[in-house]
């Protein structure tokens, strides 16, 4: 289990935030969690080669090649890998890199898999080094070599293990080492979602919620959840709550709209820390460039938070250029702050 510092931090609440706010949130989302390929949404290009790669470990009941999914908060890498093992018919166990602290908290988990199962390790890229060098081998030959003893004594020796298949989630494929990179057969980046996707996911989600929805009020929550379906999760039981006291319970786009307003959610799906974020390189910076660490302390954000969840779909979405130089604010970040674009015949937008 990850620690959530939301829990104890009185942070503010950040609606479209892609992190799961609470434990209680992590509870319903594993209740809107599809369970199988088929009911997995979007991300078309990783679905087919996963339907393929799995199908023929099935044929020939071997052990899946390890798989490494990376991308954003949010966008399903926790649920793809509940469906790899669903989809092989094989046990998973879930752990995350921060928690494996020693050898033998990974030693004691491969020894215990069964024939082809699923180890999946969450945030990997904060694996500390001595427990990576333990898995190298075990991926590699599904070996490990444990000490045994201490000082004098102390010697090594090797344990066979089941084949098994690790999925290995991570926002950031950059922080992983090349070894460990290089170990990946399968290699999947999660795309942000179109709103006609996230579209299909609010109706799943309202369907197993009972909550009434007109395909309207379906889209409107769609196209401002940041192409992320945990966000769109989350927003569409904030409308339904909306409904619920303003109206008769039914999600209209009216009450989509009010609703989503009220949550400071603009019609780009922007926040408050987008905005914030955008306004703070135009304002302070000039549009621009500017280093991360200026931003950071400028908005009051952390580094990683900015990288990892704020930044990715500003840039995917054309309001943010990052480049060698720093941030730069693009016309669209401009034109979507009300704010006249500077004039000077700089290289930005051209002569
Ligand atoms: N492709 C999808 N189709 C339908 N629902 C999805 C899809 N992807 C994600 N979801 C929903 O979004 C929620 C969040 O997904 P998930 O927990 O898998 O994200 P994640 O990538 O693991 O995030 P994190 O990086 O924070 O661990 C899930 O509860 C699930 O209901
Ligand atoms: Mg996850």
């Amino acid at each position: 289990m990850t620690i959530q510092t939301d829990d104890f931090a009185p942070a503010p609440p950040r609606v479209v935030s892609a992190a799961p706010a609470s434990p209680k949130e992590e509870a319903i989302e594993r209740a809107l969690r599809p369970k199988l390929l088929d009911d997995y949404v979007g991300q078309v290009k990783v679905r087919e080669q996963l339907e393929i790669f799995i199908g023929a470990a099935r044929k020939r009941g071997e052990a899946l090649d390890h798989v490494l999914l990376f991308g954003p908060p949010g966008l399903g890498k926790t649920t793809l890998s509940h469906i790899i093992a669903a989809e092989l018919g094989v046990n998973l166990r879930q752990t995350s890199g921060p928690v494996l602290e020693k050898p033998k908290d990974l030693a004691a988990l491969l020894t215990n898999l069964e024939p082809n199962d699923v180890l999946f390790i969450d945030e990997i890229h904060r694996l500390s080094p001595v427990v990576e060098e333990i898995l190298y081998p075990a991926l590699e030959d599904y070996q490990i070599d444990i000490m045994i003893g201490e000082g004098p004594a102390a010697r090594s020796i090797k344990l066979d293990l089941q084949p098994f298949t690790l999925v290995g989630a991570t926002t950031r494929a950059g922080m992983l080492t090349n070894p460990l990179r290089d170990r990946f057969g399968i290699v999947s980046r999660l795309e942000f979602y179109t709103a006609e996707e996230l579209g299909r996911i609010v109706t799943r989600s309202a369907g197993l919620l009972n909550a009434p929805m007109d395909p309207a009020g379906g889209f409107e929550i769609a196209r401002r959840s940041r192409g992320t379906p945990r966000i769109a999760n989350r927003l569409l039981r904030r409308v339904r709550d909306y409904a619920d006291v303003k109206g008769d319970g039914r999600i209209t786009e009216d009450i989509a709209h009010k609703a989503l307003a009220m949550l400071d959610v603009d019609p780009q799906g922007f926040d408050l820390m987008d905005r914030k974020l955008l306004e703070a390189v135009i304002h302070r910076f000039d549009g621009g460039p500017v280093g991360l660490d200026n931003i950071a302390a400028s908005i009051g954000e952390e580094r990683d938070t900015i990288e990892d969840v704020i930044e990715p779909y500003l840039i995917q979405q054309g309001y943010l250029q990052r480049t060698p130089r720093g941030r730069i604010a693009t016309l669209a970040a401009y034109r979507h702050l009300g704010v006249a674009p500077p004039t000077r015949d700089g290289d930005m937008f051209g002569a």
